[in-house]
Order: C-alpha cells, then sequence, then structure tokens
C-alpha cells in the first residue's frame, strides 16, 4: 500500500480504505476462484494496483466522463481507476463469468458506487465511452475492430477519445498502422524496475455512428 502514497499523495480517506482493503479482498476471492496470480497476489499493489493506475499519470479522467474497461478479469486496470475516480462511471466487461463474480464482490466489498459490470463479449456491447482502457487482452489490430462505434462524440479531455491501452516490450511491429498512437513509458513516473518496459499507449478513435 506504501507504494500507492508514493505516487498519488492526495488521496482522500476513503480512496485510502478502500485500496488498503483490495488486498484482503482479493486474498479471500482469491481462494474461491483464481483471477490472479499466487506470484502476483503477493505483489498486488505493484503488479496490479500501481499498474492499473499508470492511465492516471496520462489521464486524469473528468467527472461525468465515461469509461469502459475491455476484458477486465480480475478487474484491472478498472478497480483502481474508479477508485482514484469516483466521479467518473466505469463499466467493467469480461467473457468469463466467474471473472466478473469476483469483481462484483470486489466492488460490493470496497462499497464502489461509480462500477457496472458485464459478464458478456465486448463485441456486443451497444453504448459509447470517451475512453476504453484495457491490459493483456488483444493485439490493438483486433481491440480496435472490436471497439469500431464505441467512441462518443463529444470530446472533453485534452488527450482525443479513444483507447488507452496498457502495453510492454517492444511494440514498432504492433502500431505500426497507428501513426497517432503516443506512447507514454511508464518508467518516466515509476521508478520500479517492474516497469522498465512497460508503458500506456493512447489512441485516438474517430467517432463513427454503429
Ligand atoms: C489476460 S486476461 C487480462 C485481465 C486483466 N485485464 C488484467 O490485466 O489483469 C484477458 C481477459 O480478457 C477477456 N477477454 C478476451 N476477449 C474478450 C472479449 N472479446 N470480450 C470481453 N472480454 C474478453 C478474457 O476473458 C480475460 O479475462
Amino acid at each position: 500500500m506504501e507504494i500507492i502514497h508514493k505516487y498519488f499523495k492526495n488521496l482522500t480517506k476513503i480512496q485510502v480504505e478502500q485500496f488498503s482493503k483490495l488486498q484482503e479482498l482479493y486474498q479471500d476471492w482469491n481462494l474461491k476462484i483464481n483471477v490472479v496470480s499466487r506470484k502476483d497476489i503477493d505483489e498486488l499493489y505493484l503488479r496490479h494496483v500501481l499498474h492499473s493506475l499508470g492511465i492516471a499519470k496520462v489521464m486524469q479522467f473528468k467527472p461525468g466522463a465515461k469509461v469502459m474497461d475491455v476484458g477486465t478479469g480480475g478487474g484491472f486496470p478498472g478497480i483502481p481507476l474508479a477508485i482514484l475516480f469516483p466521479e467518473t462511471q466505469f463499466h467493467l466487461v469480461d467473457s468469463i463469468g466467474k471473472k466478473i463474480k469476483v469483481v462484483d464482490e470486489v466492488v460490493a466489498g470496497l462499497g464502489l458506487e461509480n462500477v457496472k459490470t458485464t459478464h458478456g463479449r465486448v463485441e456486443e456491447v451497444k453504448d459509447t465511452y470517451d475512453f476504453i482502457v484495457s491490459r493483456a487482452v488483444a493485439q490493438m489490430e483486433t481491440f480496435v475492430r472490436w471497439n469500431k462505434g464505441k467512441i462518443a462524440k463529444k470530446q472533453n479531455h485534452d488527450l482525443k477519445n479513444g483507447i488507452l491501452y496498457l502495453k510492454g516490450g517492444d511494440l514498432s511491429e504492433e502500431l505500426k498502422l497507428y501513426t497517432s498512437a503516443t506512447i507514454y513509458d511508464l518508467p518516466n513516473y515509476f521508478d520500479e524496475p517492474f516497469f522498465e518496459t512497460k508503458k500506456v499507449v493512447h489512441l485516438g478513435m474517430k467517432y463513427k455512428a454503429n
């Protein structure tokens, strides 16, 4: 938990309580339904919580903004972001029901009121969002295809509405079609070796009616 304080200094009492509770909630739920690997549970705050919050170093979501987390798994990056931005609406989607069950239990355990969840494939989601966040779900080309028609028309943030994707390694091949993508290196914000090759990719997407 100290690692969250190290990089996010102005947390409210409620946010501190919610972040602190994550360890216990994930430890308990992970015994029943495995959503986080054993090694990662011991380093939950570094590998999952702080990594998810890397998106917050690039983008401060505004109150009232709508954000979808595609392939949220056990709730990453959506749950840490929903704690940090309590006035932003988060929609967490995953095609595996037992993962959404864990997410629902964690959301209830934290008392988060700005999160809704859907058990289903993102291709079936009909709504529109200011931003779509994700980690470890699909190659960019597939991901862009899945999310066409899901970007809101009105721009309310400095960055263009679109995708904020946590990725790692060499992205030159994967992003070669996307010359407008911007890569933000997480070591510019976090000094732990875990972040050495990790990045947030922002890809603005055109509004397109479904
Ligand atoms: C490797 S896990 C990553 C989970 C989480 N984002 C994380 O980083 O911890 C990929 C997740 O994407 C989900 N997924 C894959 N394709 C999907 C789709 N088309 N719609 C919704 N969820 C999908 C899977 O069910 C799985 O839970």
